[in-house]
């Protein structure tokens, strides 16, 4: 890491929390805190934020930060009995100052590696040992990667078995102003069911009330397109199968502390995930699972009305 401008430095962020900001020549940054290795912020060339993060947000163990991108693992949602998401999202992580090699074909200066084991604790509740490296990088175009590998490290012989997502919150104008393409006609788990499967019908996906839903086996390019800010979001994925779409809605919004009673209309959760089939490592095996994310004016996206050509021309 380096201190200059363009680069990566590691600063104090709120509550004394330890964070790296990064940033790009042409003005992008993104800021993680090593708390929950999550990231907190990203901006464009024109310092606009990109990311939701509450209002209310909470920057003190043992809560997550509500808003960035939480990493969800060793569980996504709560199946087995683990806390809700699993614990990397409320754990300390550390600087990895000796990545072993990372293939990258960005030439960004502006990234972190940051790595997290299990503690003593962790082995009580998750009886797994294992390596968590995550990459979060910026392109000198300003888009945002974060690159997971998680490696088995036991000795014991024991295969272990996650789900994961990257619980992306979206900085949006207006809910109502806003469409998902990409997810259209795909079966989906929806939460607010009994995670019962259903198949989506109809043309892009807007809003107008709660959605808990997981996409599953989805394209590996979503867009996200804000009408009134005239703004696309293009997410990319690789190794995450499924893509879970949340938006808490006026109700559950009261119902949480750390998030404001309207910001559901400023935000929403696209996730780039593995959850339908979760995944298994062998002792010495490695899981490497991509989220790419960029924003672009939604002009630069040809035939808006059509999603095939949306996903191809950004
Ligand atoms: O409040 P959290 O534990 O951060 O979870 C926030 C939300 O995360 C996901 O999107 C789940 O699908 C939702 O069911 C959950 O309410």
């Amino acid at each position: 890491m380096s201190s200059d401008k363009v680069g990566a430095e590691l600063c104090k962020g709120i509550n004394g929390l330890d964070k790296v900001v990064l940033r790009e020549s042409r003005g992008a940054s993104a800021e993680v805190y090593l708390y929950g290795g999550q990231v907190t912020s990203w901006k464009n060339d024109h310092g606009e934020e990109l990311l939701f993060v509450s209002s209310k947000a909470i920057f003190k163990p043992p809560k997550a930060i509500r808003g960035g991108i939480p990493i969800c693992f060793p569980q996504f949602g709560s199946h087995v009995s683990l806390e809700q998401h699993g614990f990397a999202r409320n754990r300390q992580w550390s600087i990895d100052t000796d990545p072993p090699p990372f293939p990258t074909n960005s030439l960004s200066k502006a990234y972190v590696d940051l790595i997290l084991r299990p503690s003593e604790e962790d082995l009580k509740i998750w009886a797994h040992s294992f390596e968590f490296r995550l990459r979060v990088a910026l392109s000198p175009g300003g888009d945002l990667m974060l690159t997971s590998r998680i490696r088995n490290t036991s000795a014991d012989g024991k295969p272990f078995t996650f789900t994961f997502a990257y619980h992306t919150y979206f900085s949006v104008s207006d809910i109502s102003e806003v469409r998902i393409e990409g997810l259209e006609t795909l079966d989906y788990l929806d939460n607010l069911q009994n995670k019962e499967r259903f198949t989506e019908q109809g043309d892009a996906i807007t809003f107008e009330s709660e959605v808990d839903k997981i996409y599953l086996s989805t394209p590996t390019k979503i867009a996200i397109m804000d009408h009134e800010k005239k703004r696309t979001f293009v997410l990319r994925k690789d190794g995450l199968p499924d893509a879970v779409v949340w938006n808490p809605w006026d109700k559950k919004a009261k119902q949480m502390a750390d998030f404001g009673d309207d910001e559901y209309k400023h935000m929403l959760c696209v996730e780039a995930a593995a959850v339908e089939k979760p995944i298994t490592l062998k002792p010495g095996e490695e899981w490497k699972g991509r989220q790419e994310l960029s924003a672009v004016p939604s002009s630069y996206c040809s035939g808006q009305l059509d999603p095939r050509k949306v996903l191809l021309s950004c």
